[in-house]
């Protein structure tokens, strides 16, 4: 329903960071993108959400190109940006009204979709934020922000969701809750992680970018994470010493940020 084809996107200083990437994302599958820093994922995830055109290449969604042209189309523009929604890895990018209440609202209030009040409060329920409601977005912690954010975008009832590294904030618990939610609803998926434990848990198929900027791995996900040769190809995976005594060896460990 979401097509990347030949996607590449250069900086206005020249560096291409999105080589010739190809791939769809099929209704209600769960994917995850993996890829060192800078690889491009979070790029990738604006260039699919339609805020940043591709230098070369298109995105198609549901068999229409997503180009300036399209997103100027009222029809469309509203279409989009209803179905495929984006989280920031940063959500302070996304907060921008005096209280969680309003933050939540902002969505259903552009669209002029009825009964927001309910459609808030139900939202806020099924991501734990109600108790919020009147606070200001700016003064919450990360996780609560998170939490809020992703209310926000899923009161819209989107179809695809596009989630950059939506557990960096989060503590294990609320983690834990967000593979589960995850798991649970039946949009299409698209989540960034630098957390390889968890990452088998936000889909069974991966995408990879390389420090090339091309998609070096499309495939099962466990055959990718089994993989330590291609883990380490593409710095997903680093080794270092251990001392024991008087004894040393050294072995490759995941890398875990979040
Ligand atoms: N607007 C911009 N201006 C300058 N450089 C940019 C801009 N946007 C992205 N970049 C650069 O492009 C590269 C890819 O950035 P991007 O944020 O997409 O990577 P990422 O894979 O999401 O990284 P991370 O894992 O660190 O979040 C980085 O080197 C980044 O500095």
């Amino acid at each position: 329903m979401l097509q990347a084809i030949e996607v590449s996107y250069r900086l206005p200083e020249g560096q291409e960071i999105l080589r010739a990437i190809d791939f769809q994302l099929g209704r209600g599958e769960k994917v995850v993108l993996l890829g060192a820093n800078g690889t491009g994922k979070s790029t990738l995830l604006k260039v699919l959400n339609g805020l940043l055109p591709p230098t070369t290449g298109t995105v198609s969604y549901d068999g229409r190109v997503v180009d300036r042209a399209a997103l100027r189309e009222a029809a469309f523009h509203q279409r989009f940006r209803r179905e495929v929604v984006l989280l920031f890895q940063n959500p302070d990018t996304m907060l921008f009204n005096p209280s969680v209440f309003d933050e939540i609202a902002f969505g259903p209030r552009q669209l002029g979709l009825d009964d927001v009040d309910k459609r808030v409060h139900h939202w806020a329920g099924e991501l734990g934020v109600v108790p919020l409601l009147e606070r200001t977005p700016f003064g919450l912690s990360g996780g609560e922000k998170q939490r809020v954010c992703l209310a926000a975008l899923l009161i819209l009832e989107p179809k695809v969701l596009l989630l950059d590294e939506p557990t960096a904030n989060m503590d294990p618990r609320s983690t834990g809750w967000l593979v589960d939610f995850l798991a649970d609803i039946n949009q299409t998926t698209l989540v960034t992680t630098h957390n390889l434990s968890l990452a088998g848990e936000f889909g069974d198929r991966c995408l990879v970018l390389g420090e090339d900027h091309r998609l070096i791995f499309d495939g099962p996900i466990q055959d990718f994470l089994g993989d330590q040769d291609r883990l380490a190809a593409a710095n997903l995976v680093h080794r270092h010493r251990h001392r024991h005594g008087a004894t040393e060896h050294s072995h490759f460990h995941t890398h875990d940020w979040d």
